[in-house]
């Protein structure tokens, strides 16, 4: 059975690799209703060489333009736009926007059913509790796409998950990670954004920088993987090779391997619970050594707010989330200093007056006003 799988995201860097495993799949997968934001160039292409039913873009304006040029594809624009390709008739979403601007449309998508393969992290930070509950009532699987989760997937296939003695979530260490704090002072943007192992979307390689990004996989797996947080251990593995592993209750540890190549755990994403061919394999006779090293929580204090966040649970990963959003997008508009970010984030934390159990609207709510600029 071909799977038609739609796409939030499609011009970033995983909506890209996506279409790659589509395009060297087609007697597998079929492109759905894609979204898009303002990369309308690359968009075209996509249009081009998949010729989609539905398409999404941010900007009513370019909407209108489009269905000139493809009168034969249907356009939509905005955060209604977004809903519309979530809940278009396919097998398979695939979350890779950024940023919780992600939640509204994949709850909507897990309302109608349909399951999510899911790269937008942020989702889960913002609102984990009211997005598993909501994907259990409606009897949808959440697949996770972030490597190291879909490596922990993958680990934990056909195992019980009550005999997991721990979970190690691996770090790269991030573009920094052999500067000390001092030095960190003086970094540029352009540094920040030369990730050692991974070719990433802006975002995500500066919350790999400030380490909040293995604070949001921590917060990721506590929700898709039920553990409780003291179970879940991050160590440091410059070589990115070994994805995340599991220990189990018998001392063994299973590991998940492979080159840093995001087309794997999309790959596996679409394919699971089966497994297709695919050419990129990761040479064994090539690796000489694996480093790892224990995380230091006072070197990347982000990760350590990650874990008061969860600990505290409520609307603090929300606050926490969108005060980094607010604080990622001043730095790479060059408005702020790298250590700034961290400021910022640990200030509205701080000033944040927690709500246990919050409904949707109010997530929504402290999330537009946590991202504005309250400064
Ligand atoms: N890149 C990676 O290897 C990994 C990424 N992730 C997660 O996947 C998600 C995507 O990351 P990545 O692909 O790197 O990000 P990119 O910045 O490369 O791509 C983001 C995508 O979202 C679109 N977008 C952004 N803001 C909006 C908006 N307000 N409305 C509509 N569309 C919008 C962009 O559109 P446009 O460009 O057209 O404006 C683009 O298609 C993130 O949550 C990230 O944490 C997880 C693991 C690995
Ligand atoms: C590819 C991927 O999954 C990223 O989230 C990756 O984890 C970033 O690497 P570090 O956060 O370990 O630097
Ligand atoms: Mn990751």
């Amino acid at each position: 059975m071909i799977k038609t799988i739609s796409i939030l995201g499609v011009t970033g860097s995983i909506g890209s690799q996506a279409l790659d495993v589509i395009k060297n799949n087609p007697e597998h997968f079929k492109l759905g209703a894609v979204s898009a934001g303002r990369n309308i160039k690359q968009l075209q292409e996509v249009l081009r060489d998949f010729n989609p039913p539905l398409v999404s873009v941010q900007d009513e304006n370019d909407a209108a333009a489009l269905q000139k040029d493809y009168p034969h594809i249907e356009f939509t624009y905005g955060e209604q736009g977004l809903n519309q390709v979530a809940v278009y008739n396919s097998d398979l979403l695939l979350t890779a926007i950024l940023g919780s601007v992600g939640l509204r449309p994949t709850l909507m998508a897990i309302e109608a059913g349909i399951d999510i393969a899911l790269a937008n992290k942020e989702t889960l930070v913002a609102a984990g509790d009211i997005v598993m509950n909501a994907a259990r009532e409606n009897n949808v699987n959440i697949i996770p796409v972030d490597s190291e989760h879909s490596a922990l997937f993958q680990c934990l296939k056909g195992e019980n998950e009550k005999e997991i003695s721990q979970i190690i979530i691996t770090a790269s260490g991030g573009s920094f990670r052999d500067l000390n704090r001092t030095a960190l002072h003086s970094v540029t943007l352009k540094d920040a954004l030369n990730h050692p192992n991974w070719s990433m979307g802006q975002k995500i390689t500066i919350d790999s920088a400030t380490m909040m990004n293995k604070g949001f996989e921590v917060i990721e797996a506590k929700h898709l993987f039920d553990v409780e947080v003291s179970q879940i251990t991050t160590l440091l593995h410059k070589e990115s090779i070994v994805h995340s592993m599991v220990e189990f209750i018998d001392n063994s540890i299973m590991a998940q391997l492979g080159n840093s190549d995001m087309r794997t755990a999309i790959q596996y994403a679409f394919t699971h619970p089966k497994r297709i061919h695919k050419n990129n394999p990761l040479s064994m006779n090539e690796l000489t050594q694996l480093n790892f090293k224990p995380m230091d929580f006072d070197r990347f204090k982000m990760l350590k707010f990650a874990y008061d966040a969860l600990e505290a649970g409520g609307t603090l990963p929300t606050v926490m989330n969108a005060a980094n959003e607010f604080a990622v997008a001043e730095f790479l508009q060059g408005r702020i200093k790298f250590l700034e970010i961290e400021e910022i984030v640990e200030e509205r934390m701080l000033q944040h007056n927690n709500i246990q159990n919050p409904d949707l609207e109010t997530i929504l709510e402290l999330d537009a006003r946590y991202k504005s600029n309250m400064r």
